[in-house]
């Protein structure tokens, strides 16, 4: 099997990049959450021990069962963490969950890779000479975790830690054997993107992908704007913005995040390069409650997707509208325009999609080959205005460990009856846990289930378990 190959968003996971909650994300400051993209700060302790480490345990779980079997008591019991801190003797190092940070402290031991990533972190931070030189002199292990929190070891803050690095969805992403990089729209992740560019073309891990990484870039013409025009007209790009959903087709967000130029000059590449056959376009409305399109749609099994109905089937009752706006009613529902770019022998065609809805009915059927009833789960059981509260805490934001198993946040209670009443399961990931310790349930014969991850602080940071994942290996649906 290859090391690194994903070709829709639901086959069985076998491995993937996570961050765990770093130090950095207990240094936000009120005055600073919103340029760092955090709607409030956290409590970094209750987010590591209640929460996320949870996700890494059912990760584990399902993933490399026997770094976690049968050893949870003994896990829990350790109130240093050690089994979750890349530098410690009974860190659970995997090569299925892998941590970001350990990959980063493995490049770091590549002399050259060190010097050119310390250059380049201290001219993007601005750093003094001094502090790029005290850096040069750090153990790995150390500097790997100066370059992400941005403190040192004596607490002196060197540059802003990058707190979004736990959504590593958003850095890149697997579209078959080839990797798109991100070029981030918000200054606040930039850093994430530098690091991960110089894992992604050093790292052993994937050797084989050195030819098959595509870099979005600016168009030369971009230098010559006025500097007031260059940052509106910039070509940026978020893995949350990118779904690869079928063997032969990628789905791409124009969003406050992903701009129109960069989806086009994507399309071109991958079609040049023959990787996917399909790329649709689907352009969001521009603003913080969608971010992502992986915000409000993500699928948990060939014929089930979860979606945030507002943004539904809103066509017809649009053009019901346009009467009344012709009346000089102001617009009260927003649209997407969906458009899907065929890569055919004789040129590319076009095909337009009236709404959400439509365009996951034909990727379940023309690109999955799935003829089962397709059931859509709307956020909030779309209930006013749970719908809305829902989604902005991640309801329509979860990741599928294998098809029909996935997990969501707790908190979205609406949208947890919405998914029972489709025949889905809920189950707590505390409970869970227990009942895999127990035998009483396995990943392997687990179905239809939902996964309720505890949720109360990493909601505050906007993004749920499929942005804070970025699978590298799936097995094939099809
Ligand atoms: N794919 C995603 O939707 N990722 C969530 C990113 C949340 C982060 N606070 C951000 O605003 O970038």
């Amino acid at each position: 099997m290859q090391n690194i190959f994903v070709s829709s968003e639901v086959g069985t996971l076998r491995r993937l990049i996570i961050h765990s909650p770093d130090s950095g994300l207990g240094k936000v400051v009120p005055s600073k959450a919103q340029d760092w993209l955090f709607e409030d700060i956290v409590h970094l302790e209750t987010m590591r021990r209640d929460e996320y480490d949870y996700y890494v345990k059912i990760l584990l779980y399902f993933l490399d069962p026997e770094k976690v079997k049968g050893k949870l008591h003994e896990i829990d019991a350790d109130t240093s963490r050690d089994f979750y801190k890349p530098e410690n003797k009974n860190y659970f190092r995997s090569d299925k969950v892998i941590e970001f940070e350990t990959l980063l402290a493995d490049i770091l031991a590549m002399p050259e890779v060190r010097t050119q990533l310390i250059a380049a972190v201290c001219a993007v931070e601005e750093c003094s000479f001094g502090f790029q030189k005290e850096l040069a002199d750090m153990a790995v292990i150390d500097l790997a975790k100066v370059l992400i929190t941005g403190t040192m070891p004596n607490n002196k803050m060197l540059f802003p830690p990058i707190p979004n690095l736990i959504f590593t969805r958003d850095i890149g992403i697997v579209v078959n054997d080839h990797l798109l990089l991100n070029k981030p729209a918000k200054y606040a992740r930039t850093r994430e993107s530098l690091l991960a560019k110089y894992i992604f073309f050093n790292h052993d891990i994937f050797a084989d992908l050195r030819n098959k990484i595509i870099e979005v870039t600016e168009d030369e013409n971009h230098f010559l704007l006025p500097e007031d025009e260059q940052e509106d007209r910039l070509n940026t790009l978020e893995g949350g913005d990118v779904m690869m959903v079928a063997p032969n087709h990628l789905l791409i967000g124009v969003s406050e995040r992903t701009s129109v130029e960069a989806a086009r000059q994507a399309i071109d590449l991958l079609f040049e390069r023959k990787v996917v056959k399909k790329v649709t376009i689907i352009k969001i409305p521009q603003k913080r409650d969608y971010m992502h399109i992986d915000t409000i749609f993500t699928q948990i099994k060939c014929n089930v997707w979860v979606l945030l109905g507002s943004l539904g089937r809103v066509k017809e009752e649009a053009e019901k509208q346009k009467t009344w706006e012709k009346l000089g009613q102001k617009p009260s529902y927003e649209t997407l325009i969906i458009k899907q770019f065929i890569d055919k022998a004789d040129g590319v065609k076009i095909k337009d999609f009236d709404n959400l809805e439509d365009l996951l009915t034909s990727i379940t059927r023309d690109d999955l080959n799935c003829y089962d009833d397709i059931k859509f789960i709307y956020s909030g059981n779309n209930q006013f205005p749970y719908g809305a509260r829902e989604q902005w805490t991640d309801s329509c934001n979860l990741l599928a460990l294998k098809e029909g198993v996935a997990i969501g946040y707790d908190r979205n209670d609406h949208t947890a009856e919405a998914f029972r009443n489709a025949g889905f399961k809920t189950i707590n990931a505390i409970d869970l846990l227990q009942k895999f310790e127990n035998n009483e349930l396995s990943p392997e014969t687990l179905t239809n289930t939902i996964i309720m991850l505890p949720s109360a602080e990493l909601s505050r940071a906007r993004g749920g378990s499929h942005c804070m994942s970025l699978p590298i290996l799936r097995e094939n649906v099809i």
